[in-house]
């Protein structure tokens, strides 16, 4: 099944709007994993099995991993062990990739083919020939940066660009057009958006249409999970990947780290479906 059904079965067998991402930060480790060369890995672990019954979604931050001597082997291991595992939850690399053609053809062999994802974040900077390597890959999912959480998003997002007919829109919303447009033949895009920005998410919910949107930015960054839900949600109540990273993997860095991570996913869950 290729992301975009899979992602759909999901939110529906699941009942969960939530992403887990899995941004592993050795520092913030519980005191099991103090001395453990294997800790990515297994932390990681852990975490994805105790929240994957609350997952429409897995994201593992590639960043956290290959800032480490062996980290993008925990990462393609952790993958390997999503896939057997959990098979019903799609996994986003987070990579944020974006090049030339003939480099951008090396980038998709690494999240799709080394990594084993069904989807990965993509910068769309470059422009439609950077993305082609990844559009035409059967089955994969492209998320596209839309509008993102930081504060610098407004620095060049909110730019407004010539729509050829002496009128003009903020880049972003460009973007979401073209994106949903012409880019999307297969059927196989979805955009990131900052939950920080739940205006800016309302606006381009009606310019996508039903298109999945990736929401990064509740907890540790203080988006308002009502405000993401009422302004993006689609007519049946799903279209969105709500992440958190640190306010899961962190809720406890005690023993029962795991058990926090579960309950911190559960409570977002049904935190996200009181405004479904
Ligand atoms: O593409 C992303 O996932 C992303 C886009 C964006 O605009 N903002 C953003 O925070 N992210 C990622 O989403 C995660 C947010 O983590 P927490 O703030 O800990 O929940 C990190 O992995 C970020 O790299």
């Amino acid at each position: 099944m290729g992301f975009t059904d899979k992602l759909r079965s999901r939110w529906t067998q699941a009942n969960s709007l939530v992403c887990v991402g899995l941004d592993p930060d050795p520092a913030k480790f519980p005191d099991a994993y103090a001395d453990d060369d294997d800790a990515l890995f297994a932390f990681c672990r852990d975490i994805a099995d105790a929240t994957a019954e609350y997952a429409c979604a897995f994201k593992p931050q590639i960043a956290y991993f290959a800032a480490h001597n062996g980290g993008e082997a925990a990462l393609q291991r952790l993958i390997a062990h999503i896939n057997a595992e959990h098979p019903d939850v799609p996994v986003i690399l987070d990579a944020k990739r974006g090049d030339i053609g003939s480099t951008a053809e090396q980038y998709a062999v690494e999240a799709f083919d080394r990594f084993g994802a069904d989807a990965v974040t993509l910068n769309p900077y470059m422009g439609r020939d950077s993305a082609l390597p990844f559009l035409q890959r059967d089955g994969k999912g492209c998320v596209f940066l839309c509008h993102t959480s930081n504060p610098g998003a407004r620095d060049f997002q909110e730019l407004i660009v010539s729509d050829g007919n002496g009128g003009g829109e903020p880049l972003y919303q460009r973007i979401a057009r073209a994106i949903a447009g012409e880019w999307n033949g297969a059927n196989n895009c979805a955009l990131v958006v900052g939950a920080t920005f739940p205006e800016e998410l309302k606006v381009i919910r009606a310019i996508v249409g039903d298109m999945p949107l990736l929401i990064p930015g509740v907890g540790a960054q203080g988006g308002d999970v009502e405000a993401v839900v009422k302004n993006g949600r689609t007519s049946d109540g799903t279209g969105l990947m709500i992440n958190s990273s640190r306010g899961i993997l962190y809720a406890s860095m005690g023993a029962d780290y795991a058990e926090a991570a579960a309950r911190a996913a559960r409570e977002l869950r049904d935190a996200i479906n009181r405004y479904r």
